[in-house]
């Protein structure tokens, strides 16, 4: 049996994996027809875990694989690319349908329609990938954040905070804090930056390849340049954090809070217990966390708003 909005003939050139339970979930007769006049054979998440599943299954025999959802679908069709060892033959488009849409915002795809106007005009580009033990993320991978509060986060704090909105909602939901006693060591990156070791009482974590850390919705990182970004927020008096400015002010460029480090691959130890990690709104629970970047191994079809180096990017 053809699959849903299947082409026939190019079904297997073209696949989009579509999230009907992404954000308002109110895209999917739209996508299912917009895809089918763009030729794409259309596969339906139906559970957990089933983006990565579809897009394992698809890379081996398609060009082009379009990720219909929020981050969470990005990341799982990611992961389901790498895993068919076909990061480098097979093309990603996103196609935003989620609450949060931080992915697609940063490679400047403004929505469902413009998205497959990129997927035909739009320029390709090979950007880094990040590998958390055997997981990837596009986006972002944040330690402290509990999945509960994971969970409640609204869209309109994620549409104003991006990745934070969870981080401000758990410090809001959670009442008292149990920082994460940390070791935090960086590889040697470039411009003689050496080896370093962090070790102290956090309370997230924060490691963006895609994204950087200050407080900024739009604070997009350098996604070609092999480096993740790396934010520890010390232990702070929780009176520190109260009110909206304050927790902007947290991430700010003179928060006495904040480590900042670049830098190719890092390992993240707690001394206590497991802590859970985010990758990309996505969960994962360990002790040891071994980080790193595969640069410019995803090629990402990018709209006009994309800038690979959206700053020096000095930290
Ligand atoms: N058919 C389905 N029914 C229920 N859950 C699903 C289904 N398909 C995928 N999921 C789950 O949806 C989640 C991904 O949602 P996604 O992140 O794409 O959208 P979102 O949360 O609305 O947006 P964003 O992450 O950008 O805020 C994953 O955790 C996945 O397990």
């Amino acid at each position: 049996m053809q699959p849903e909005g299947s082409t026939g003939a190019r079904a297997a050139d073209r696949v989009l994996i579509l999230n009907p339970e992404s954000g308002s979930q109110n895209h999917v007769d739209d996508v299912v027809e917009l895809g089918g006049e763009h030729g794409f054979d259309i596969r339906k998440t139906e559970e957990s875990g089933d983006a990565k599943r579809l897009a394992r299954d698809a890379a081996p025999t398609a060009d082009l694989i379009a990720a219909v959802g929020g981050d969470g679908t990005v990341n799982g069709v990611v992961n389901g690319i790498a895993a068919a060892d076909e990061l480098e033959t097979t093309t990603l488009a996103v196609v935003p349908t989620g609450t949060g849409n931080n992915f697609a915002t940063n490679i400047g795809i403004r929505g469902i329609e413009h998205a497959f106007t990129v997927l035909e005009e739009g320029r390709r580009r090979s950007i880094d990938v990040g590998a958390a033990n055997d997981r990837r993320f596009v986006n972002s991978c944040v330690g402290g954040i509990t999945a509960e509060a994971s969970r409640k986060t609204t869209s309109e704090s994620k549409a104003d905070l991006g990745v934070l909105a969870y981080v401000k909602n758990t410090l809001e939901t959670v009442g008292s804090f149990d920082s994460l006693p940390l070791r935090v060591e960086t590889a040697a990156g470039p411009n003689g930056r050496r080896t370093q070791a962090w070790t102290g009482n956090a309370i997230f974590v924060l490691i963006g390849n895609c994204r950087r850390f200050t407080g900024a919705r739009t604070a997009q990182a350098n996604v070609e340049d092999g480096l993740l970004e790396v934010t520890i927020v010390e232990d702070v008096p929780a009176v520190n954090l109260l009110g909206e400015a304050a927790f902007k002010r947290l991430f700010g460029g003179d928060s006495s809070y904040i480590v900042r480090r670049r830098t190719p691959s890092l390992a993240i130890e707690s001394t206590r217990d497991a802590i859970t990690y985010s990758l990309d709104g996505e969960m994962l629970e360990t002790q040891t966390l071994h980080l790193e970047t595969n640069p410019r191994t995803l090629r990402v079809a990018v709209g006009d708003g994309y800038e690979p180096d959206p700053d020096d990017g000095v930290l």
